[in-house]
Parts: structure tokens; C-alpha cells; sequence
């Protein structure tokens, strides 16, 4: 079994095209660039090594102002109390969005890629963060919304004092009506109320029926009450009621979106959220699914001990070129499975198997005498399996789906392929994968549906305990509202 040490290493960290992900921040050298950050910044005995306390407000705040102005040549400022974002975390939403948006996963009707990238920010907050990295790291233009009249004040206050950005962020406050449209608000469906979202609008009546947009963002309220926030004694990273809570937490939230996102979904090529609970990922997941997104993706966001997710999703026509061509054409792929326990043997491992492919209704076959799965999938099947990110091992679902499993035969337009698993050593299996017919047109996503197979079997037999035990002990010492 890994030892503790070894698993936190390989715990994702930093988007590699952060700028701090090899070189983190060197508070000596901006203290001495900066006078006004001097006083918070102390050095060890051997001068070598320099740190701020991260539970003073005022010092929190002066990193980030003192950064964003040397690193990004940003003004900033945001008043006692307000949410002070750390650039690091901010900047990681900032570069997965790119990278989703570097994706070129759906058709295009105008050809190419976006020339000019426009994006939506969910509750921009008075410190208006994503417009303004986005604008300096991508030139990326924004609309950014918000309710509160502090906020506003002050987001206006950081796109007017960084004149080579002004022309790119726009601000408008929820609630007031489409721009043009005279001010009246368009009243959402009475059914949302069931969500337990009952605040301003959050896109439908915010959001103008001809205008379009690469992505949204939102970093939502997290919690349903300032006691539910609690205070972390790690961090100070202010936030008032205003910024942290809503009717219904940010489940409610994030289910609004999710509503008004089928509402709108011609006006988004990519609907984003930052979730800062897991159980709250995967009720959200379960609601994007019966919303029929055609993509969806997840990524997880991790800065020491704070863990946040990203989820996305897409109601656009995925391009199946795009799909098809995401890996090279291989006959045989395989990949171990390490450190299982002993419960977990290559009975277990097909078993699964068959639930994965079950799942999507796949035609298959297991053959446990000689230790391998028959599989055939159809081009609906790989692209189902290629969008599930998150797959379940829960076999009540799946059985309901068992009796409904087409049974697909070899033919031309068919993919073919079976998998076998070895024993190794004891807690090591070799999961290994052929096609059985090439010259299928949708043989070039063995690679890929194979792919997904593994990241599948890791996440259930070797990761998740791992993950969730480390999971429960982190979440008590997280900034309240994700940092
Ligand atoms: C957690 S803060 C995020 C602020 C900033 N984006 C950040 O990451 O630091 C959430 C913000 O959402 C705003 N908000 C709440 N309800 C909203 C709504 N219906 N539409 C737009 N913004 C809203 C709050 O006022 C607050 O500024």
C-alpha cells in the first residue's frame, strides 16, 4: 500500500500554465518592491525562506493587490470585509476554461476557432477577479453580474482604475433587467422555486436573447447561512453575507443555472461552475444528466489543503470528428491495476467491466471461466461513454439498464473488442483491451473508450477509499468560501 506521504504527492495540483505552479510567489523579493507590503511579510532565521500570516485580513489582501499589480499590471483594491480572492486558485478556473475552450469539441458554424472570446461572470463580486485575469492573461472580453451594491460600487471602481482594460469588461447588475429592455425582469417559472433558489435573477433576464457567449463562470455563494460558513482559523479571506450565502446553499445556485442554462442553451457554448462540496459535484452531475447536456466535464482544483471542483457543461453538438480523432488508431491497449486489496481480484475487475459498458447500453458478454468481456459499441455508445467523466459503479442503475441492453452484433458499423484481465502478483491485475474488428469506421475511439475504461477502474478500485478518506479530514480546514 502507498504510504500517506506518497499520495499526496500525486494529488493533482496547479494548472501547469499557472505562473506560480513552478515559481511561487517570493514575498521577500515583492516586499521589496513594495513598501506598503513590507509590514506583513516575515522572514525565517536563515533569511532564506519568507511568509505572510494568512489569517490577517490586511495581509491577504496587500498579496493580492501587490500581485495582481506586479504580475498581471492590474489595480486593485477591495474594502475591509469584502472576499479577497487568491490569485493562484483564481487564476487555475481561469486556465481550465481555456483549456475547455482549446477543446474544438463542437461544430463550428462560422468554421474556425473563436477569434474573439467572450465570457459571462456569475456574481463578479466587488473584487470583479475572473474579468480581470481573464482580460489580462487571454484578452478575453467579459460581462460580469452582480447584486449587491457594494460590489457594484467597487467592481466599477477595478475596471475604471485599469484604463487598458475598461473597453473589455462589462458590468450589470441582476435584477435589473435585460441591458435595453427598459428594466423589467422577466419572472422565472414558477416550478424553480422547488429548488430552493429564491434570490435575482442568475442568467434567464440577465442574459439578452441575442447575445452569445464562449463560456460562463461563477464562483456561488457556498453556504445557506453565515453560521454554516463558520470561520476558518487558517485563512482570512474576508467575505460578507452578501458574498457567501443563498436561499438553498450553492446546490440551489448551481441548479439555477443548470435550469437557466436549458433555457439558454444557444447562448453558451460552455456553462462552468466552481463547486465546493463533493456530495454537492455529484447531485449536480445526476441534475445535468436528466437535463441531457451533450458534454460534460469535471476537473478538481487543488491548492494546498483546499480542494474545489470545476464542472462543465454543453448542450452544442459535440463534433464526432473531433471524438474520433482524439487518439491514434491502436489494436491492443492495457494498463494495470495496482495496490488493490484482496477483496478486489480479476472476478471484480470483469464484473465491473460489464457494469461500464452496461451502462451505456452496450452489448456484452462475460466469460468468467476464461476471464474476459466481449464487447460491441455503436457510435451513440462512444460518444455516451466518451462524455461520462464521472462514472458510477452503482449497480441498481445499471440492472435497470441490464434488461434494456440492445444486443448489438459485430456488424460493420459496429466496434468490437474484449477485455481481459490477468493476475499479476497478488493486488497487481493487467486490464488488457483488442479490437477485434479495425476496419470499423469508429475503431480510431478504441484508444479513447479504453481510456476511459482505465480512468474508470483506477477512480473505483484504487483511488476512491484513498480520496475519500483524505476528502473527509481536509474539508474542516478549507477557507469558507474557496480560496
Ligand atoms: C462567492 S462570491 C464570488 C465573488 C468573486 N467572483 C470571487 O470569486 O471572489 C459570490 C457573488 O455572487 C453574488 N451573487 C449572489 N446572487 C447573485 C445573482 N443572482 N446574480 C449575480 N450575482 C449574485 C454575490 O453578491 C457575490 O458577490
Amino acid at each position: 500500500m502507498p504510504n500517506k506521504k506518497k499520495r499526496r504527492i500525486e494529488r493533482p495540483t496547479i494548472h501547469p500554465r499557472n505562473r506560480y505552479s513552478e515559481n511561487p510567489p517570493d514575498f521577500a523579493a515583492l516586499a521589496s518592491l513594495y513598501p506598503s507590503f513590507q509590514p506583513f511579510v516575515s522572514c525565517s532565521r536563515d533569511g532564506r525562506r519568507s511568509s505572510i500570516d494568512w489569517t490577517d485580513f490586511n495581509a491577504t489582501r496587500e498579496l493580492t493587490r501587490v500581485l495582481l499589480h506586479h504580475d498581471h499590471g492590474i489595480n486593485w483594491w477591495i474594502p475591509d470585509g469584502q472576499l479577497c480572492p487568491t490569485i493562484t486558485n483564481r487564476s487555475n478556473y481561469i486556465h481550465w476554461i481555456n483549456d475547455l475552450l482549446s477543446l474544438e469539441l463542437f461544430v463550428r458554424s462560422g468554421g474556425g476557432p473563436a477569434e474573439k472570446v467572450r465570457g459571462f461572470d456569475i456574481g463578479t463580486g466587488a473584487n470583479c477577479i475572473y474579468p480581470l485575469l481573464g482580460a489580462s492573461l487571454y484578452g478575453w472580453s467579459f460581462v460580469g453580474s452582480d447584486v449587491s451594491d457594494v460590489a457594484l460600487e467597487w467592481v466599477k471602481w477595478n475596471v475604471d482604475s485599469n484604463s487598458h482594460l475598461v473597453e473589455l469588461i462589462e458590468i450589470r447588475k441582476a435584477g435589473d433587467g435585460l441591458p435595453n429592455s427598459g428594466g423589467d425582469v422577466e419572472s422565472p417559472p414558477s416550478d424553480w422555486d422547488k429548488n430552493g433558489y429564491h434570490g435575482p435573477p442568475v442568467l434567464v433576464g440577465v442574459v439578452g436573447e441575442d447575445e452569445r457567449f464562449e463560456f460562463c463562470m461563477c464562483n456561488p455563494p457556498f453556504f445557506e447561512s453565515m453560521e454554516e460558513a463558520g470561520l476558518n482559523p487558517r485563512t482570512a479571506c474576508g467575505g460578507t453575507t452578501e458574498e457567501m450565502v443563498c436561499p438553498g446553499g450553492e446546490r440551489a445556485f448551481v441548479v439555477r443555472i443548470i435550469e437557466d442554462s436549458v433555457v439558454l442553451k444557444e447562448s453558451f457554448r460552455w456553462f462552468t461552475s466552481m463547486i465546493g462540496r463533493k456530495a454537492n459535484l455529484k447531485a449536480l452531475i445526476s441534475k445535468l444528466r436528466e437535463a441531457k447536456v451533450t458534454v460534460l466535464k469535471t476537473t478538481e482544483f487543488v491548492q494546498g489543503q483546499t480542494a474545489r471542483w470545476g464542472l462543465a457543461w454543453s448542450f452544442m453538438p459535440p463534433n464526432r470528428k473531433a471524438v474520433a480523432s482524439l487518439v491514434p488508431e491502436k489494436n491492443n491497449c492495457s494498463f494495470m491495476l495496482e495496490g488493490l486489496p484482496r477483496q478486489c481480484g480479476a472476478i471484480q475487475v470483469l464484473k465491473a467491466v460489464e457494469l461500464f459498458f452496461l451502462a451505456n447500453c452496450s452489448s456484452c458478454k462475460l466469460d468468467l471461466a476464461s476471464f474476459i468481456v466481449s464487447i460491441t459499441v455503436s457510435q451513440e455508445h462512444v460518444t455516451a461513454i466518451l462524455r461520462d467523466d464521472q462514472f458510477n459503479f452503482d449497480e441498481s442503475a445499471i440492472s435497470q439498464h441490464n434488461s434494456e441492453a440492445p444486443n448489438n452484433s459485430c456488424s460493420e458499423e459496429n466496434m468490437c473488442f474484449r477485455v481481459s484481465v490477468f493476475e499479476q502478483i497478488p493486488g497487481t491485475l493487467l486490464v488488457r483491451g483488442s479490437l477485434s474488428n479495425k476496419n470499423s469506421p469508429i475503431s480510431g475511439s478504441f484508444s479513447a473508450v479504453f481510456q476511459h475504461l482505465e480512468e474508470a477502474l483506477k477512480k473505483e478500485f484504487t483511488e476512491n477509499a484513498i480520496k475519500g478518506a483524505e476528502l473527509e479530514l481536509m474539508v474542516p480546514a478549507v477557507c469558507p468560501e474557496g480560496q
